[in-house]
Parts: C-alpha cells; structure tokens; sequence
C-alpha cells in the first residue's frame, strides 16, 4: 500500500472518455494519463478496466480505479463484482458509490468497504453526494472521502464550480479521512480554492482531460 500522504495539497486527474466519443480508447486514456503525470498529477483516477490495464503499465503514479456501469442512480463502481474487477485490473484505490442509496448488489456500504479490504493493500475512496453521505461513509470505513457525486445526486445544488461549501462543511466535520475535492474544479483558482476550504487533495477531470467540453467553453465564449 502506498503512503497517503503522497497525496497531500496535490492534484489527482481524472481521465475519462464517455461512450461513443472520438477519445474513448483505453490507449488513448493511458497517454492521457502519461501526459497527466508528465504535467504534475500526484495520481491519476481512471474508469473502465482495460483503460486501468492500460494505464497501469504506463505510469507509476497511485491509481484511482473506478467502473461506471450505466449513468443514473447508483452507477460508479456499483457492486462488489465491479469493484474487485477495479482492483484485478491494478487500481491502488477503488472509487465507489459513497452515496447512502440502496446498491444494485443488496451489499451495504460498509460490507462493500470490509470485503474491499480484505484484498492486501486496496484503499477505498467513497464517492459522495452530500455532507450525510460523507459521514456515513466515514462510519462504513470508507478511506478517503469525495465529493465527486455533489450536485448529481438531488442532496446539493449542482454549482457552476466545485461546491466549496460543502468541501468546507466535510473539512470542518474533521471525519479523520483524507477530504478529496472532486466536481466541476474548472480553473487552477478553483483547485486552489479547495485546498483552502479544506480539502486534502484535489480531483480534476474535464478541464484537463476532455477536449470536446473545453472546447465548448471557448466556441460558447466566441458565439
Ligand atoms: C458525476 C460523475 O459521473 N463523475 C465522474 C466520476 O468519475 C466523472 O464523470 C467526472 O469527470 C469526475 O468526477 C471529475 O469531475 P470533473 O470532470 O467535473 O472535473
């Protein structure tokens, strides 16, 4: 297992192609990642197990596994199943559903986390909704807490950029696991603006890794 605090005030980068667009290819997502790390990334958080294969093999850096099945309800790494092939496939740490809603496979949260454990070395991140969501997974065991769902589960607005309120409500909680920033951190003064609230450490996706939205940003700025 490697050491957290690694991790500490650094930014992790989220490399994810959706289905049917022109970057979604699991080599493609490993360069991706190659150009991450090259660029500063401390970790790189990845979906779908042949990009984490693939990724695996071309950077060093800890690895954030996850795998979305379908995009409503309770779809990121949803059952054990998922998240064991997240593992087979050499995640470091497994990002979960971290939300309080039922999961597809009956398992409860906190029997999701203990079987997790039980494979040598694999840390869990728990991706939350909202405040309740991060204290309940604190309670099941979770190792890191994200915001990741905040604002896509109906518990919190969804703000233009990160919800710092809730990054400063989760810090000020002190649940005695690491605060990871993660949703909508669209700037480096955003990134910034997380740690500041609290976070321990930062998640960036789209404003890095995917061109078409950027690219919307500025054809949206010139119309
Ligand atoms: C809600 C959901 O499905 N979030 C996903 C989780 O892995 C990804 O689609 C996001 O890109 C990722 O969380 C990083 O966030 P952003 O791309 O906003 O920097």
């Amino acid at each position: 297992m490697f050491d957290l605090s690694v991790l500490a005030s650094r930014l992790i980068v989220s490399c994810q192609a959706y289905p049917g667009e022109p970057l979604r290819d699991p080599r493609t997502m490993a360069q991706m990642a190659q150009a991450a790390v090259i660029g500063g990334a401390a970790a790189v958080r990845i979906q779908g197990i042949q990009d984490l294969e693939q990724t695996r093999v071309a950077v060093d850096v800890p690895m954030i596994g996850l795998w979305k099945d379908g995009a409503d309800g309770v779809f990121i790494t949803p059952t054990l199943e998922h998240a064991l092939a997240c593992v087979g496939a050499g995640s470091d740490i497994v990002a979960i559903d971290g939300t309080r809603r039922p999961r597809p496979d009956g398992l409860t949260l906190a029997e999701t986390v203990s079987a997790l454990h039980e494979q040598p070395g694999v840390l869990v991140m728990a991706d939350c909704g909202s405040a309740a969501d991060a204290k309940a997974a604190a309670d099941a065991g979770a190792d890191l807490i994200g915001t990741t769902l905040a604002g896509y589960t109906g518990e919190r607005p969804k703000t233009d950029g990160p919800d710092l309120d809730l990054i400063a409500e989760l810090a000020a909680l002190d649940l005695g696991r690491p605060l990871i920033a993660e949703g909508r951190i669209h700037s480096p003064a955003q990134a910034r603006a997380c740690l500041d609230a609290g976070a321990f450490a930062v998640v960036v996706g789209t404003a890095i890794t995917h061109p078409t939205t950027i690219t919307g940003w500025f054809a949206d700025a010139l119309a």
